[in-house]
């Protein structure tokens, strides 16, 4: 296991952020982490990385424990935080050549080529970069060592164009390298779309096999039929009826669901994915 986190629990005083998290990601995999604002991502991330330390629970990282060994962990892991913030009164190439000094033998051509990639604009004064591009030079600091483990929080935060220009660097990383990625996203459709398995976190503990509710389906059907015993089919969920109109969510094996069906007379039928955003409400509402 790359990273494994064991019954994590962080108090803030009395604010309790997150409580028994326990999760592990395995060499190669893209994890997403996915919850709503206040969930508890930042500080499991925080957590992971060293930075701060849990009111009980254990991180290893690489087979090692954080608290113990943060700064050997950390030189082989890239971070983006979700704010950045830079010194002020610097230019962007100042910045980088002294980002650069944390690193043994970084690759220059490596580095021109991500410099390149997100188009970053030398001569400028760090603070006068737009909020898109203070996050291409955290992602430059973050790839430029080329670490074996990507940790990061929020990453492009709505930042549409830059998203694309990460997602492909995050791909050959894993392609060439096989590095492993984690990070935190409250925008599912974009975790979607890259990701191998989405861990979710709500008011600070996890929500348990959320893959279960992958194969979810949506199913509106116009029918004069009394159809109300659907709702004690198996795996049906939300059943809602407005006229002739049927809604409802199913979740079993479609052949099941098609034998109830013949039961009815149905003038139209529409059998659709769900898309993770809508589960996500869905599971949340419960
Ligand atoms: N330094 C702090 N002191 C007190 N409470 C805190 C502190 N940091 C976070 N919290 C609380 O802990 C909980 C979890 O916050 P956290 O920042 O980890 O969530 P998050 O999922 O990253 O949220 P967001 O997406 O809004 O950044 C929230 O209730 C938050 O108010």
């Amino acid at each position: 296991m790359v990273i494994e986190v064991k019954g994590l629990t962080k108090y803030y005083g009395k604010t309790k952020a997150i409580e028994n998290v326990s999760f592990s990601v395995k060499e190669g995999e893209i994890v997403g982490f996915v919850g709503p604002n206040g969930a508890g991502k930042t500080t499991t991330i925080r957590i992971i990385l060293g930075l701060l330390k849990p009111t009980s629970g254990k991180v290893y990282v690489f087979g090692k424990d954080v608290q113990k060994d943060y700064a050997n962990i950390n030189s082989q892991v890239g971070y983006i935080p979700g704010e950045v913030n830079y010194y002020p009164g610097v230019k962007v190439k100042e910045f980088l050549k002294y980002a650069l000094r944390f690193h043994k033998d970084v690759d220059r051509d490596y580095f021109d080529f991500l410099c390149d990639m997100l188009k970053i604009e030398m001569d400028k004064k760090v603070e006068d970069l737009s909020l898109g591009n203070k996050k291409k030079l955290a992602i430059v600091q973050a790839f430029v060592h080329r670490p074996k483990l990507y940790i990061f929080d929020e990453p492009t935060n709505g930042l549409d164009p830059l998203q694309k220009q990460l997602y492909d660097l995050i791909r050959k990383e894993r392609a060439e390298r096989g590095a492993t990625f984690f990070f935190s996203s409250h925008n599912l459709s974009e975790v979607q779309k890259l990701c191998d398995r989405v861990i979710f976190i709500r008011k600070g503990q996890l929500i348990k096999e959320p893959s279960e509710y992958f194969n979810m389906k949506k199913v509106r059907m116009l029918s004069n039929s009394n159809c109300s015993d659907l709702k004690n089919l198996a795996n049906v969920f939300n059943f809602k009826e407005q006229s002739g109109m049927k809604e409802f969510y199913y979740n079993g094996k479609i052949n099941n669901l098609l034998e109830k069906l013949k039961e009815y007379d149905i003038e139209d039928l529409i059998i659709e994915d769900v898309s993770l955003e809508e589960i996500f409400e869905e599971l949340y509402k419960n």
